[in-house]
């Protein structure tokens, strides 16, 4: 069998799209689309007996991975895991209590941050991601190409802080306001940590990565450019500078106006837009700096109907006239049906 690396790079539609490539019909693949609306992704994450299981068995997590490929033959997959395995590789205890989301232990002191593990370290925890990188890069259709990802710092701090998902990230912004000195070296540590976890990923077999930043609308004025602009920067580069053939996503999400130049000031290859925005407001703002990535309403997949339709066909439209990749804008709720993807990939696909 010929190895996925020897196939033409070019062909791949997402890889076409992320060079700037206008596309008659637009690339797609949705956020979270291994969960929990597919059957066959609830009865593998039995099998493993927990989320965070499911995450570290490379086989099942490869296994998840495949499973929206198979039903709709997406044209991306994205690597199952989670953003918060950081903060676990970094020394802080994670779990999922049922039905509330993760929890993890905090760190909101200057002395915490000092003591979180050393950036070499955290491949101790995070090596079988690397593997179910690996597989996917052997068993992947040649077509589908393979998204490794990351949470964004801020993103990623909110939940160490906390210890938990916040609705207005309060207790991240009072340990900035109380000491910046402090929250900013764990930034900076959360960076370094990001910067080799994405390179590990990419030399493993990933060929997109995505940095994902769902918290970057609660940073405003220049909390937005030292806490979410600067760490995507660095980040970007240093990847850049190891893998330069490798594209990049930013979602920066709710950033609002500060969509605009986000992907060129931080050297982005494509930004991915929430649906707070509009899509001809981003065709005119956003794609006039290259591929945008998005934007559909994921509350359409639950509620269906021709709204499904006549939206999907709207985004499509709206971006046709540069390089789109078609997602949601946020990722696929439990209680979406699969039949509406299919619906949704009809629209798109004709
Ligand atoms: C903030 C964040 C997290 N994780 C992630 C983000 C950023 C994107 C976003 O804003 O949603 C990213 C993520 N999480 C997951 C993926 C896998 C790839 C994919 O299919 O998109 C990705 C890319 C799996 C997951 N991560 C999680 C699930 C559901 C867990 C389950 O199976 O019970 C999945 C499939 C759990 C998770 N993980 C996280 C939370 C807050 C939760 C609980 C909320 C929820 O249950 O949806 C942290």
């Amino acid at each position: 069998m010929k190895n996925r690396n020897e196939v033409n790079m070019t062909q791949k539609t997402i890889l076409r799209a992320l060079s700037g490539e206008r596309l008659p019909t637009p690339p797609v693949w949705m956020m979270r689309q291994a969960g929990r609306y597919l059957p066959e992704y609830r009865a593998t994450r039995a099998q493993a007996g927990d989320f965070l299981s499911l995450c570290y068995n490379p086989e099942l997590a490869a296994e998840v991975t495949l499973q929206p490929i198979r039903r709709y033959a997406f044209d991306a997959a994205i690597l199952f895991a989670d953003i918060l395995l950081i903060p676990q590789a970094l020394g802080l205890d994670l779990w999922f209590a049922t039905g509330e989301g993760p929890r993890l232990s905090t760190v909101t002191s200057a002395n915490q941050v000092a003591a979180l593990r050393s950036t070499d370290a955290i491949h101790d925890t995070l090596n079988p991601i690397y593997e179910t990188v690996r597989i996917l890069s052997r068993e992947l259709p040649r077509e589908t190409t393979l998204i490794g990802f990351a949470g964004a710092p801020w993103t990623v701090a909110t939940y160490m802080i906390a210890g938990r998902g916040t609705p207005d990230q309060g207790p991240a912004h009072a340990f900035k306001a109380a000491d910046r000195a402090a929250f900013s070296a764990l930034i900076d540590k959360i960076t370094d940590a990001t910067i080799e976890y994405l390179s590990a990923q990419i030399n493993a077999g990933a060929e997109v990565v995505k940095l994902f930043d769902s918290w970057a609308g609660s940073l405003k004025g220049q909390d937005f450019d030292d806490f979410a602009l600067t760490p995507a920067k660095r980040i970007i580069a240093a990847l850049k500078a190891r893998h330069p053939a490798t594209p990049v996503i930013a979602f920066p999400r709710e950033a609002g106006a500060r969509y605009a130049g986000f992907a060129r000031a931080v050297g982005a290859d494509c930004v991915a837009l929430d649906n707070s925005v509009s899509a001809d407001w981003a065709a005119g703002n956003v794609q006039t700096d290259g591929c945008v990535q998005g934007n559909l309403d994921p509350r359409l997949l639950v509620t269906g109907g021709d709204t499904l339709e006549t939206e999907t066909r709207r985004i499509v439209t709206a971006f046709s006239g540069g390089a789109h990749i078609f997602n949601l804008g946020h990722g696929i709720t439990p209680d979406a049906d699969p039949d509406n993807v299919t619906r949704m990939l009809a629209a798109i696909r004709g």
